[in-house]
């Protein structure tokens, strides 16, 4: 059962603070964006089958009508194998929800209140009214509160980088293997614990986010209160609408430097690296090449673009194609997951490099979180530029492209950049100044 209303002068950050203590959720793409809250049912599956037992169980929920496209909200874990636990509790393998209230907007301020509950036959006028009358009360409170000004206060900070000798050896490996013609790239990732004096609310940090990282796909998932990934990820995995699909194969990276001059001048270096072409390449042609067997008219350019965001400039290709009716994004995004741009060339080789070199759970970090509907459509982003915790506590991750003449140096300095967008949200919250590590 669903109900729908319109809302005026809505942000998404009235309804989700409001909404403290249930499970929440954000996603946005510059002024659009969608907030949930509360769970009507919970999408949960394990194992290398877990894209398609997600699809299945979203077309096995109950569709309220033919004009109400039933949307979940979540997303999956890097590994197949993975398992909830540790940083990770709450984040399975596989998890989406069926939020009771969605709330989506855009910069009009103008937007609309969803309200869902799973009726029982016998009562569906008395479900209905309660809805109704549940939607008028939520969009009344959501219409009078005032804009909240969240004061930041003073929050004391100590960070734990991962070791940058153990960097220096697992890069020394991959680039054995590289050598050895065990794989041509890995995408070698490192952590950063950050504990925090007080607390900082996932959405407080959500917002922050998105406010100071344009051109980012923004992403916040709560799905147990308290403890939440949130993060700005800059590249598309799977866009699928109306059977077209779109992504972004974004992979080389260069800070901004200092000035204007200075970040022209890097991005053009960036754009004519033969270093950084080559890593870009292995991804566009990986994509295209898995996106064969279940999409049709495939296009990606020949030349990368810049993509310039506000602390680090990436290469970027845009890849389109056509989806049949029957494909759903789910099938789109098990072909192409893990992408070269978050994992390596061979894929299975670079994985199990991987495993031996991360001295850490992945978990969710760069795997595909984002939102589907039962008629196939959806959005999903690699978890990039993103922390896990549960508000005093938080684990920030960043993984850099190992290929052949990449340093140990560089590739700690191209993951400290990466760092750059939570880091400095934190601290726009209020939290003292965090510096990734030792040199
Ligand atoms: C792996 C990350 O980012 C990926 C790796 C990039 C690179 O190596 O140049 C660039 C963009 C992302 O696809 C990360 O942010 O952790």
């Amino acid at each position: 059962m669903t109900v729908t209303v319109p809302v005026r002068g809505l942000t998404p950050w009235t309804f989700l603070r409001g909404a403290a203590g249930s499970a929440r959720g954000f996603w946005a793409r510059d002024e659009r964006w969608i907030a949930h809250a509360g769970v009507a049912f919970d999408l949960q599956a394990e194992g290398a089958d877990r894209f398609r037992r997600i699809r299945a169980s979203i077309e096995a929920l109950p569709h309220p009508s033919e004009d109400v496209r039933v949307r979940v909200y979540g997303g999956f874990a890097f590994r197949d194998d993975h398992a909830a636990g540790g940083a990770w509790s709450g984040f399975p393998s596989a998890r989406f929800h069926l939020p009771e209230v969605e709330v989506t907007g855009d910069a009009s301020g103008r937007g609309r209140l969803r309200l869902q509950r799973l009726a029982d036959p016998t009562e569906v006028e008395a479900t209905e009214r309660e809805l109704r009358a549940a939607s008028e009360d939520l969009r009344e409170r959501l219409e009078r509160r005032p804009p909240e000004v969240a004061v930041p206060a003073a929050v004391s900070a100590r960070a734990d980088a991962s070791g940058r000798r153990a960097w220096g050896d697992a890069i020394e490996a991959i680039l054995a293997a590289i050598r050895g013609g065990r794989v041509r790239k890995a995408v070698l990732a490192r952590t950063l614990d950050v504990h925090l004096g007080g607390r900082i609310d996932p959405v407080d940090l959500a917002e922050t986010l998105w406010r100071r990282n344009p051109g980012t796909h923004l992403f916040l998932f709560e799905p147990s209160p308290g403890r939440a990934l949130v993060g700005a990820a800059p590249e598309a995995l799977a866009t699928v609408r109306a059977g077209i699909f779109h992504a972004t194969a974004v992979a080389g990276s260069v800070g901004v430097g200092e000035s204007d001059d200075e970040r022209v001048r890097m991005g053009e270096s960036l754009l004519s690296s033969a270093k950084d072409r080559a890593e870009h390449r292995m991804v566009v042609d990986d994509m295209v090449a898995r996106l064969g067997p279940v999409a049709t008219g495939i296009r990606a350019a020949d030349e990368p673009e810049l993509l310039p965001l506000a602390r680090i400039q990436h290469l970027e290709t845009a890849i389109r194609a056509r989806v049949a009716p029957e494909r759903h994004v789910l099938d789109l995004v098990a072909a192409l997951h893990p992408t070269p741009a978050v994992c390596g060339v061979p894929r299975d080789e670079a994985l199990a490099l991987l495993h031996d070199e991360e001295p850490f759970e992945r978990g969710w970090y760069a795997g595909p979180v984002g939102w589907c509907s039962v008629d196939g459509d959806g959005h999903f982003v690699p978890a990039l530029r993103t922390a896990v915790g549960d508000g005093r506590e938080w684990r920030l991750f960043a993984g850099a492209g190992i290929v052949e003449g990449s340093t140990a140096q560089g590739e700690w300095d191209e993951t400290g950049i990466k760092f750059q967008p939570v880091l400095r949200a934190l601290e726009a919250r209020g939290v003292d100044p965090i510096t990734p590590g030792t040199p």
